[in-house]
């Protein structure tokens, strides 16, 4: 039996800007299922792959496969129905929407009917509908929005907020869900919280996640696999444990040798 590539094969990819190289020959796997963290100093090049895995920057070299295809083979605004999804580092919510309003609003990306028969409101408009609106209870109740689900964002405490991103991210269905500092401005329960929350999706939905995280003890708790760049450069990947004590990790965030 052939074995299943993995789900995002990235390969040598490299970045510039004018001068700087912000990627350089950077190449890891992320198979199916699993959570990867992407961790790495100020600066190691970590938004500009997660730039490069939603199509915002092109790469000058290097290839990035999803399900066994060229990325490139996709325009930038196809991404999010080829199945990758992603959450921003600031949230990006309609903050005197409700929870419920701003939830429905990630599943209009996937949604095929046109515009004429979503003014005539024709019978497929309808199910179409119905079918977000199910979508939207279930990724509701995952990240245990229930009780507030009828209330304006704005009211919310901020790691409730991040939730509903995370709620919204989950309604185009993605198959890797692009996670970019998830628990940035969070206090301590509410990281824990969000790290059961995140256990939960993969478990329940089989989704594979890719997290940039600077809050290391959710990254070495949460991740599967971890890989870690510094200047451009991949300088480790593996499991927590292994980049943890990975002696050039270590001293690409303590700046001494290890
Ligand atoms: N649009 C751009 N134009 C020029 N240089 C850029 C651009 N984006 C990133 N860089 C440079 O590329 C390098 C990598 O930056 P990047 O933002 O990817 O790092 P990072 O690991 O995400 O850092 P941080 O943890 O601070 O967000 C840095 O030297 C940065 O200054």
């Amino acid at each position: 039996m052939q074995a299943t590539p993995p789900l995002l094969e990235v390969s040598g990819v490299t970045v510039r800007f004018g001068g700087i190289v912000a990627l350089d020959q950077v190449s890891f796997d992320v198979q199916q299922g699993t959570i990867a963290g992407l961790i790495g100093p100020n600066g190691a090049g970590k938004t500009t792959l997660f730039n490069c895995l939603s199509r915002l920057y092109t790469f000058s070299e290097g290839r990035i496969n999803f399900e066994g295809h060229p990325l490139t083979d996709h325009p930038p605004h196809g991404i999010a129905s080829l199945g990758i999804g992603r959450t921003f580092q600031n949230l990006a919510l309609f903050r005197t929407m409700s929870v419920r309003d701003n939830v429905m609003l990630g599943g209009h990306c996937r949604s095929s009917s046109g515009f004429l028969s979503n003014a005539l409101r024709l019978p497929g408009v309808r199910r179409e509908e119905e079918e977000l609106s199910a979508r939207a209870d279930e990724a509701i109740r995952l990240m245990d929005l229930g009780d507030v689900a009828q209330r304006p964002v704005a009211d919310l405490p901020f790691g409730t907020q991040k939730r509903v991103e995370l709620a919204r991210a989950l309604m185009s269905r993605p198959k890797l869900l692009l996670l970019d500092e998830p628990a940035g401005g969070l206090n301590h329960e509410e990281v824990d919280g969000l790290r059961q929350l995140l256990k939960r999706i993969q478990q329940e939905l089989k989704l594979t996640m890719l997290l940039v995280e600077h809050h290391m003890n959710l990254v070495m708790r949460v991740s599967d696999q971890v890989v870690a760049l510094d200047f451009g450069k991949k300088i480790a990947d593996g499991t927590p444990a292994e980049v943890q004590g990975n002696p050039d990790v270590i001293k690409a965030y303590l700046g001494v040798e290890a």
